[in-house]
């Protein structure tokens, strides 16, 4: 792993391509931000506590986490850039506020580091952007932290330098706790759903053989969770599968179902999200509890949003929603697409 003790803020201006937009400045900082953005309105649906979804409640929280109309500078969606202004065009601010702090950088895959694509398996990162990963990691320690499997994320971004999160959280590779904040070289495992592993892999083929049924589904293993894909399935039967899914988990009270992007996700129902993998990697690298550490969190879904609240709450670093459309999030800045992110780096 590439030694980052010695770095801080003002090494991240050797690692931006864009420069900062003229004329802004901060007038406090972090921004303000929709404080009333909880989980209850993420769309997580934990079937072990919640008992019976209503009818009808995941067909429009599918179409919900689905939105059409992109941003327009004007009325709401002003708004909402006013709460969540662009990341590169406060730069500045950015890199004020992380001045004499330690950087650490978590980004999310898909929809963040790489373009969202009909194929999950399809998802390449550009060979600039993982350029542009790797100087951010020289600079500042690095991690991934995925919906995928830990093994397949780090086949699409191929740096070994990065420390790895896959499963949501769920599967983590990152430095052991030290305590003069320099990782060592050997690394340990997080996972904290290894006893779901068989049950996910009995419900995986079990959904596996009913989406069969539904032409353009796909049902995907993430090892210590599964995402059935809905981005090719004609919208008509997106309840079909939307039900069908639910049926399957009846069986299964200690899962639970969460949704993505034109994606539902089942996962074990501990709580453990990307939230705790922020945490427990900043624990590994010696830096819980300190105030001179500035973790910068970029991505772009729901399940980010654990993210964004655990820096929200911790009162330091900024999460930074990648998102085309206004969204409730707990972000404070946003980017509109994944190759804005490379810009920022
Ligand atoms: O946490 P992430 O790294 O963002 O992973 C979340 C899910 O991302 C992938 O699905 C999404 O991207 C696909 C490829 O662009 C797209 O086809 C799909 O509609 C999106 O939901 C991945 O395939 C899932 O397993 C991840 O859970």
């Amino acid at each position: 792993m590439t030694n980052h003790a010695a770095f801080a803020a003002e090494d991240a201006v050797t690692a931006v391509a864009a420069p900062a937009q003229p004329g802004r400045h901060f007038a406090s900082f972090p921004p303000r931000r929709a404080r009333d953005c909880r989980k209850a309105a993420l769309g997580r649906m934990d079937l072990a506590t919640s008992g019976v979804l209503m009818a009808g409640s995941l067909l429009d929280s599918m179409k919900a986490s689905s939105p059409r109309h992109a941003m327009s500078p004007a009325g709401a969606d002003q708004e909402w850039i006013e709460k969540h202004p662009s990341a590169l065009e406060w730069f500045e601010g950015v890199l004020a506020a992380a001045e004499g702090k330690q950087i650490v950088m978590f980004l999310d895959y898909d929809g963040t580091l790489s373009p969202i694509v009909e194929d999950p398996e399809r998802a390449v990162m550009t060979e600039e952007m993982r350029e542009a990963v790797r100087g951010v990691a020289q600079h500042f320690p690095t991690a991934i932290v995925s919906g995928r499997c830990r093994d397949k994320v780090f086949n699409f971004v191929k740096l070994e330098e990065l420390y790895y999160a896959g499963s949501h959280g769920m599967d983590i590779k990152g430095p052991t706790k030290v305590s003069n904040h320099k990782a060592k070289a050997d690394e340990v495992l997080c996972q904290p759903a290894t006893k779901f592993l068989p049950v996910i892999q009995k419900v995986y083929e079990t959904l596996t053989a009913k989406m069969e049924s539904i032409p353009g589904a796909m049902v995907e293993n993430n090892k210590f969770c599964l995402s059935v894909h809905f981005r090719c399935v004609e919208e008509a039967e997106w309840d079909a599968l939307g039900r069908e899914v639910r049926a399957v988990l009846h069986d299964y009270p200690k899962l639970c179902l969460t949704e993505g992007r034109k994606v539902l996700e089942i996962r074990p129902s501990i709580k453990w999200d990307k939230g705790n993998a922020l945490e427990f990697l900043l624990e590994s690298l010696g830096f819980a509890g300190r105030g001179d550490v500035f973790p910068i969190y970029i991505g772009d879904d729901r399940t980010d949003e654990d993210a964004f609240e655990v820096l929200h709450n911790m009162g330091q670093g900024i999460g930074i929603l990648v998102t085309k459309f206004p969204k409730e999030t707990s972000a404070s800045y946003s980017l509109r697409e994944p190759a804005e992110s490379f810009y920022a780096f």
